[in-house]
Parts: structure tokens; C-alpha cells; sequence
């Protein structure tokens, strides 16, 4: 009789991600093994991958156990790791009050880039707070095909470049990743965003996420856009003393972003559990050669 590896769906402004709840790390996820699952032909299908792990099971993660209970081990869907998926802590909150785990409110999720603190409101949505930006100085330039633009270098415990570009459609198809310099400003490669303005601290953006390609959403794109579009704007909280908050619309809907004066950003958006199921661990081993 074949094992099954139970898994879940979900997504985030339709960032969308296989789940695999995973408490006591039992379950070998290699990258061949996530990229197989995330194919949407022969696989489930999905932008990435969230493997469910008690913290305290997870070598990455345990020495985060005493604050945050689970880890996110987050996986891109070219079976790469990344440190930080906004829609994804989201989608992981969402699935931990799905099964019980934890009820409406506060609570801690562990990740590669540190503790996130989360919150579920009764409405549905859900805040994260995603930590503070870091914008390394230096010129940075993006490039699809002949066009470039300079861009703006925004860490959000992962890597982003923020073009501001005329027309969303200037990016054009996205179907290979844009290129970048110099090299050296991002030496592990790169999620780009491409932006215009649709209001008053209201923007609109596209995606090419590293280990992905383009995707309907990325919530740590939206805040580092949010952040890159204040400056620009002559906007900073911490002088200002002020919150800033910008609208960040995506091509799956829309994310909230509020920078704090102390520099904290925290990110609201809906996540959602689509279905339940379970993977043949025969298709996978055969999947995996
Ligand atoms: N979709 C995510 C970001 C996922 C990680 C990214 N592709 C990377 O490699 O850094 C989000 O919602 O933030």
C-alpha cells in the first residue's frame, strides 16, 4: 500500500503555495522534491512551498522555539530557499488557525529572516509585521530586453530592485528574469518590481520574483515597494514621526503597507485555504527518478 503525504492550497492576493504540514520534520523535502510538487502541469502547482514545522524540530529554527512556536520553511518554486515570503506568512498563519493550531489574534511565526509577529483579525485579514527595511546605498539598474531603468535597492530580508516605469506593460511578457547590475549589489540574485503611480500614496505593481518568475502577488515586494515609493515621495516615518501608509495594488489583488515612525512595517492582506488532499508518495519517489 502506497504512504501519503497529506498537503493543502493556498494563496495570497493569488500568490499561491502547496502546504505541507509537517510538525515533528519528518518529511524529506528536497529541492527536486518541491519543485516537482510546485509544477502546475505534472504537480500540484504552486508559486512555493510552505513546509509546516514545530520550530523546535527544525535545525534552522530551534534556537527561534521559545518565541514562536512554528517555522516557516519557505521554499521557492525552482525547489530554492528563500529567507522571506510576506503572502506567505500569511497563507502559514491562515493554515495554523485552519487546523486548530492557533484561534483569532497575536501570534509569533518563526522564518529565515527572524520572528514575524502576526495578527488575524475578525474581519479575516491578516497583519504581519515584516521587520524594517534596509536600502543599501548605490545605483542599481534593471534591464528587460533593450529597456532599462534605474532602480532602487530595498532588502526586506530578502532582495528587491523597485523600478518606477511608465506603463506596467513596458516589463513586457517577464518571461525570463531581468537582468541586473552591477552583480555585485545582489550576489544571490534578485526580485524586481516594476511600479507606476495610480493615486496619492496609492501604487500599482508587477513582479518577477527570484526562484519563481512572475507571480500575481509578493507581499515582501509590496513593502519594499511601499518604502522605495515614500522615499521617493520625500516620505520617511522616522523623521516624520508619522505612519505612512501606501496601497500596493498587484495583479491578484491588493496589499496594505504601513511604515511606522520607528522604521516597522507591517503588511495587511487576505490568505486563503482553497483544498485539502494527499500526495502519493509513489508519484513523488517516481517523480524524483
Ligand atoms: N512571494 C513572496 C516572496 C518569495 C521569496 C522570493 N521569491 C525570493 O526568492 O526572495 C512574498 O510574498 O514575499
Amino acid at each position: 500500500m502506497s504512504t501519503r503525504i497529506a498537503f493543502l492550497k493556498g494563496h495570497g492576493t493569488e500568490n499561491d503555495f502547496v502546504i505541507v504540514p509537517d510538525p515533528e520534520n519528518a518529511v524529506e523535502l528536497s529541492a527536486a522534491a518541491v519543485a516537482a510538487l510546485c509544477d502546475r502541469r505534472a504537480g500540484i502547482g504552486g508559486d512555493g512551498l510552505l513546509h509546516v514545522v514545530r520550530s523546535a524540530e527544525h535545525p534552522e529554527a530551534r534556537s527561534m522555539a521559545d518565541e514562536a512556536e512554528w517555522f516557516m520553511d519557505y521554499r521557492n518554486g525552482d525547489g530554492s530557499v528563500a529567507e522571506m515570503c510576506g503572502n506567505g506568512v500569511r497563507v502559514f498563519a491562515r493554515y495554523l488557525q485552519h487546523a486548530g493550531h492557533v484561534g483569532e489574534g497575536d501570534l509569533a511565526i518563526a522564518t529565515r529572516g527572524g520572528v514575524k509577529t502576526v495578527h488575524i483579525a475578525k474581519d479575516g485579514d491578516i497583519t504581519v509585521g515584516m521587520g524594517r527595511a534596509v536600502l543599501p546605498e548605490g545605483d542599481v539598474t534593471v534591464a528587460v530586453g533593450e529597456r532599462s531603468w534605474p532602480a532602487r535597492n530595498v532588502n526586506m530580508g530578502n532582495p528587491h530592485a523597485v523600478a518606477f516605469v511608465a506603463d506596467l506593460a513596458d516589463a513586457g511578457g517577464l518571461f525570463t528574469a531581468p537582468s541586473f547590475a552591477p552583480a555585485a549589489a545582489y550576489p544571490d540574485g534578485v526580485n524586481v518590481e516594476f511600479v507606476v503611480d495610480r493615486g496619492p500614496r496609492h501604487v500599482a505593481m508587477r513582479v518577477h520574483e527570484r526562484g519563481v518568475g512572475e507571480t500575481r502577488s509578493c507581499g515582501t515586494g509590496a513593502c519594499a515597494v511601499a518604502v522605495a515609493a515614500a522615499r521617493r515621495d520625500g516620505v520617511d516615518p522616522r523623521e516624520t514621526g508619522l505612519p505612512v501608509t501606501y496601497t500596493v495594488d498587484l495583479p491578484g489583488g491588493t496589499l496594505v503597507i504601513t511604515e511606522q515612525p520607528d522604521g516597522r512595517i507591517e503588511m495587511t492582506g487576505p490568505a486563503v485555504i482553497v483544498a485539502e488532499g494527499a500526495i502519493e508518495a509513489e508519484w513523488l519517489e517516481n517523480a524524483l527518478g
